[in-house]
């Protein structure tokens, strides 16, 4: 079902931001969705970065006033706020890497496929902006349910005719690692910065597959341990619905793991230290037709899939368990653009 490559350990798919890009690559990056709970923070950490140059903010709420605050911080990047429909071209406009966390979270009680009637039809307009405004920028979609809405970006990019996205449109799953991350290395008491958990398939319930089997260092379970921690993984990002109990989902760590993702491929667009980071991309590691493993980001995005990698039975038993679910949501995000184009 799938393919087994031979793939370095991914002990770098792990925790800390890095800074070694210099600042002469620096970059322009867009995040719309902004002014939202994730877009806030991860607008704050990118505003860090010595790797961006320029951060364009987009939503239809508050930019002005997040740009404006953002703009007061000692560091190099210069902030701009774009604000409604007629200023999302300007926010795009030579964009290298384009981050979207525009659209409604859950709420407790929902899954993340409820979210498709109103978050479906955002992704498709920011997609086709991107699509004709910034066609070779690398488009980092963090919107749910994301097993549906990278397939609705990429369609966009198929029916606007825009060459070789497959190697730029990333669903960013990062969230996942860093979770699986922070779980693992406490319950086996290691170093959370040395820890690196692949975490693969799509990013909802069963899709979300961690694969403890090939953690860097290596960590061992009993079966029930295992399956407990695996099923904490799954379910953590209802974890934080339900703590916040009305109030939305995850922010403050979906920012953290969404600056993770740009920093590294930031480096790796500037030539920089090959990075490998575990992201939802089109694939035929298996039979679904998108799939998240690790990645090895270079100069034009995926550089090389490093493919799902040797799992033990109940890990194969996992990904079996995750297909029908991943090919439905696919299909869902394909068929909703084959059916609202204009
Ligand atoms: N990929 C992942 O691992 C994760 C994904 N998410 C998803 O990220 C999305 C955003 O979550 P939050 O920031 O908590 O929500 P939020 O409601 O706090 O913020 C969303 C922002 O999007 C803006 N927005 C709505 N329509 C827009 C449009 N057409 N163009 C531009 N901006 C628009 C809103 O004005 C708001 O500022 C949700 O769909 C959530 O499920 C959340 C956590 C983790
Ligand atoms: O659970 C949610 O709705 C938000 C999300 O994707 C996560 O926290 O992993």
């Amino acid at each position: 079902m799938f393919s087994r490559l031979a793939r370095p350990a991914i002990s770098k798919c792990i925790t800390q931001r890095t800074f070694t890009t210099s600042s002469k690559d620096s970059a322009k990056v867009a995040v719309l969705g902004a002014s939202g709970g994730i877009g806030q923070p991860l607008s704050l950490l990118l505003k860090t970065s010595p790797a961006i140059s320029q951060l364009s903010l987009y939503d239809i709420a508050h930019t002005p006033g997040v740009a404006a605050d953002l703009s007061h911080i000692e560091t190099p990047a210069k902030v701009s706020g774009h604000m409604g429909p007629d200023e999302l071209d300007a926010c795009l406009e030579g964009a290298d890497v384009v981050l979207i966390p525009a659209g409604v979270p859950r709420k407790p009680g929902m899954t993340r496929d409820d979210l498709f009637n109103t978050n479906a039809s955002i992704v498709l307009n920011l997609a086709k902006a991107c699509a004709r405004v910034c066609p070779n920028a690398i488009l980092g979609i963090i919107t749910n349910p994301v097993n549906s809405t990278v397939p609705i970006a990429a369609e966009v990019y198929k029916k606007m005719g825009v060459k070789g996205w497959e190697k730029r449109l990333f669903g960013v799953t990062t969230l996942d690692a860093v979770r699986a991350n922070t779980f693992i290395a406490a319950a086996r008491g290691v170093d959370v910065s040395k820890m690196g958990v692949p975490v693969i398939g799509g990013h909802s319930g069963v899709t979300i597959i961690p694969v403890i089997s090939q953690a860097t260092p290596t960590v061992s379970f009993p079966m029930e341990e295992r399956k407990a921690l695996t099923e904490r993984i799954q379910n953590a990002g209802t974890e934080v619905v339900e703590a916040k109990a009305g109030a939305g989902s995850a922010t403050l760590s979906m920012a953290f793991a969404a600056a993770r993702f740009a920093d590294k491929l930031l480096e790796a667009l500037a030539g920089g230290i090959e990075q490998v980071e575990c992201a939802y991309v089109k694939s035929d590691q298996t039979d679904a037709t998108y799939f998240a493993n690790p990645i090895l980001l270079g100069k034009n995005g995926v550089e090389k899939n490093l493919g799902v990698g040797q799992m033990i039975e109940y890990e194969v038993g996992l990904v079996s368990a995750a297909m029908d679910e991943l090919k439905s949501n696919i299909k869902k995000g394909e068929d909703f653009v084959a059916k609202n184009w204009s």
